[in-house]
């Protein structure tokens, strides 16, 4: 049994966060075990409220993982303070085990999941030891300080992301504006590099995407999976995820974590070399 973690905050509305992530290892067949940063009172419609837990209690949840457990790999999600994340790279920095960074900082509501005091640590201290990482478009300027007006921006951003030393860099376009194409961007430090073009679904029901899509990241890595089909595999894990959603809640409802295992011989991922 392979084991992945997640250090990310709960979403007490089940569609984000911690939750998403531990629905996804199930659904992956991985065993999950979490790191809890912070508590969010949080549901389809937003965020109304913010506990984050003091960082020498993130440390000792890790610290009891690592005495028990070989973990094959770990993500991290929301990690809201400079405090927490410097506790987190300072556990981490030895352990020589795969890392995927969501560098998660604004929940669907516009709520802040990260301080902006906290985006320094993020660069100098967590993203050195980055396997992946997987900015949006409007995390990716934050993080790199560059701005992305269309495509040929990508590549710059990018080399931005490889000279803090992360090894591979998925610039998510989601929020770029293509009515027809949710396509994302791949890049690896030496050179290689592709883009993931899937259908866009009109829907509302996006809460949790990017939670979901590097969760099974995650867990493909964990398996053992190469680097490019783990994130091949996760691209198929949210597009179904969106398509086959749940009407639950009055806002921006979760994804459906079911029905990749339901629907995955339904589903193509174009990729072109770029
Ligand atoms: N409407 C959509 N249709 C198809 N795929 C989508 C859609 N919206 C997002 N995706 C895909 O979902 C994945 C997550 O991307 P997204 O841009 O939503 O992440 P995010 O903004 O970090 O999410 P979150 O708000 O959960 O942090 C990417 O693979 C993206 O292409
Ligand atoms: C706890 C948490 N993490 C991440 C996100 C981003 O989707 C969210 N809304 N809530």
């Amino acid at each position: 049994m392979h084991i992945v973690t997640t250090i990310a905050g709960s979403d007490s509305g089940g569609g984000a966060g911690i939750q998403a992530d531990l629905k996804t290892f199930q659904e992956l067949g991985v065993f999950g075990t979490s790191v809890i940063t912070a508590l969010t009172a949080q549901n389809t419609m937003g965020v109304s409220g913010v506990f984050p837990i003091d960082h020498s209690f993130v440390e000792k949840q890790f610290q009891a993982l690592i005495e028990d457990f070989s973990i094959a790999a770990i993500k991290t999600g929301m990690l809201y303070s400079s405090d927490i994340i410097k506790a987190i790279a300072h556990m981490i920095h030895n352990q020589n085990i795969p890392l995927i960074v969501d560098p998660v900082m604004i929940a669907k509501g516009g709520e802040s999941l990260l301080l902006q005091e906290a985006i320094e640590a993020m660069r100098s201290s967590l993203l050195p030891l980055a396997t992946i990482v997987t900015p949006n478009i409007p995390e990716a300027e934050a993080l790199t300080g560059r701005k992305i007006h269309d495509v040929s921006d990508i590549r710059e951003v990018a080399q931005g992301f490889f000279q803090l030393g992360v090894h591979c860099v998925i610039l998510k376009g989601g929020h770029l504006a293509d009515p027809n194409f949710a396509i994302d961007y791949v890049f690896f430090q030496n050179g290689k590099s592709f883009s993931m073009q899937t259908p866009r679904i009109q829907t509302s029901n996006t809460h949790g995407t990017g939670c979901t899509f590097s969760a099974a990241i995650t867990a493909f890595l964990g398996q053992g999976f190469a680097m490019d089909k783990a994130i091949i595999e996760a691209k198929k894990f949210i597009q179904l995820a969106i398509l086959h959603d749940l009407s639950i809640g009055h806002g921006y409802g979760p994804t459906n974590h079911f029905a990749y295992q339901l629907h995955k011989d339904s589903c193509e991922v174009l990729i072109y070399e770029t």
